[in-house]
């Protein structure tokens, strides 16, 4: 494995909310740490409002975090490159967003959109370089001349995909980039997300719901809640053997076909008194379990990267996680909102 290409410490971001009256501010983020390697896709999972596309935004320098480092090769971008990303810094990190519909302008032709993107950081938009940005997603070079409007959704999504590789990037934020594609041709993004990494040495954080897609795809998951990382480590690790009691919660509303019956309303309500009131934590032995700091026990390591959990004193820090955690089941079963999302996404 190579080293981190970037890397995030203390991450916290804070947003002013209410009125002129009833200002209030809310922590979106809380002291997030993680690395993204080179050449590796790093899934982010995890329910609405957990705080994953905040993250991907400050990362983006869309948004302008409260407190923390991001370190781009070892240098903190937030300390040299104050107020807003460099050039530089953008050719190096490109983002794909959710909605391939709202993020191309339908006035203009798909030619439009590369030549620009290739213009704008300082490359010569020739055809051929346009004609090999469309084959790298799997486009045809006749579509160049489409608007938006005629091309499918998936190959929409390809078409933002290109427009990210043209500047030659090594790390993309990739914020749920099939959520609103049908499920025929989400696998033909993931597959082209994969052979991207596998050519281009590319370093990917993937933005899901989705923890089946997450499985499939990436090399290392990590799982956020209540805008705090709980769980992290190799993605078949983290699916096939969850050490939080939330990342249960969240794989226990996965159907699988193998265990009929497997949806089990008590076992949930368990894992989330678990989780909202927690008395005890399995991995303390060393001592180290702490109720206030976001303390990581290691539980294992595999595919040559440690496997780790929060400590399962921590509770969520906010009462918003409590009341969108205690909405995610009704006693009688019945899923509500948030439930459905995870359930129908993960389908
Ligand atoms: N611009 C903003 N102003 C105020 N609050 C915000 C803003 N952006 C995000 N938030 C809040 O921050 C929290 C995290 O939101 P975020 O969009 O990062 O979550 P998410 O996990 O990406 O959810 P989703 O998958 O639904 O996009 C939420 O409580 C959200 O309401």
């Amino acid at each position: 494995m190579t080293g981190p290409l970037l890397s995030i410490r203390g991450l916290s971001k804070d947003f002013q909310v209410g009125t002129v009256f009833s200002r209030r501010r809310v922590r979106a983020v809380n002291d997030v740490s993680f690395d993204l390697p080179a050449g590796r896709i790093t899934a982010l999972v995890g329910e609405s409002g957990s705080g994953k596309s905040t993250i991907a935004r400050c990362l983006a320098r869309l948004e302008q975090p409260s407190a923390g480092q991001v370190l781009l090769d070892g240098e903190d971008i937030l300390r040299t490159e104050r107020r807003r990303a460099s050039r530089a810094y953008r050719r190096k990190v490109q983002m794909v967003f959710q909605d391939p519909f709202g993020s191309l302008n339908p006035v203009h032709r798909i030619e439009h959109f590369l030549t620009r993107a290739l213009v704008l950081h300082g490359r010569q938009a020739t055809p051929e370089a346009l004609r090999e940005l469309m084959m790298t997603v799997g486009l045809t070079e006749d579509m160049l001349q489409s608007y938006p409007h005629e091309l499918s959704g998936g190959q929409r999504q390809r078409v933002s995909i290109a427009r990210a590789l043209a500047v030659e990037p090594r790390l993309v934020l990739a914020d749920e980039p099939t959520s609103m594609l049908d499920v025929s041709v989400r696998v033909g993004v993931l597959n082209l997300m994969r052979r991207l990494r596998d050519e281009r040495n590319i370093a990917m954080l993937y933005i899901t719901h989705d923890l089946g897609s997450a499985r499939y795809l990436a090399d290392t998951t990590m799982v956020m809640f209540a805008g705090e990382l709980v769980e992290g480590g190799d993605a078949l690790a983290v699916m096939d053997a969850p050490a939080h009691p939330y990342t249960r919660l969240l794989l226990s509303a996965v159907p699988d076909p193998e265990r009929a019956g497997s949806y089990d309303p008590v076992e949930r309500a368990r894992l989330r008194e678990a989780i909202l009131n927690p008395t005890s934590c399995p991995y303390g032995d060393d001592g180290t379990c702490s109720r206030t700091a976001p303390v990581r026990h290691i539980v294992g390591e595999d595919a040559g990267q440690p496997h780790w959990v929060r400590c399962h004193l921590r509770a969520p820090a906010s009462d918003i996680a409590r009341r969108v955690l205690k909405a995610t089941d009704r006693p009688d079963g019945e899923a509500t909102d948030a439930t459905e999302k995870a359930e129908t996404t993960a389908a």
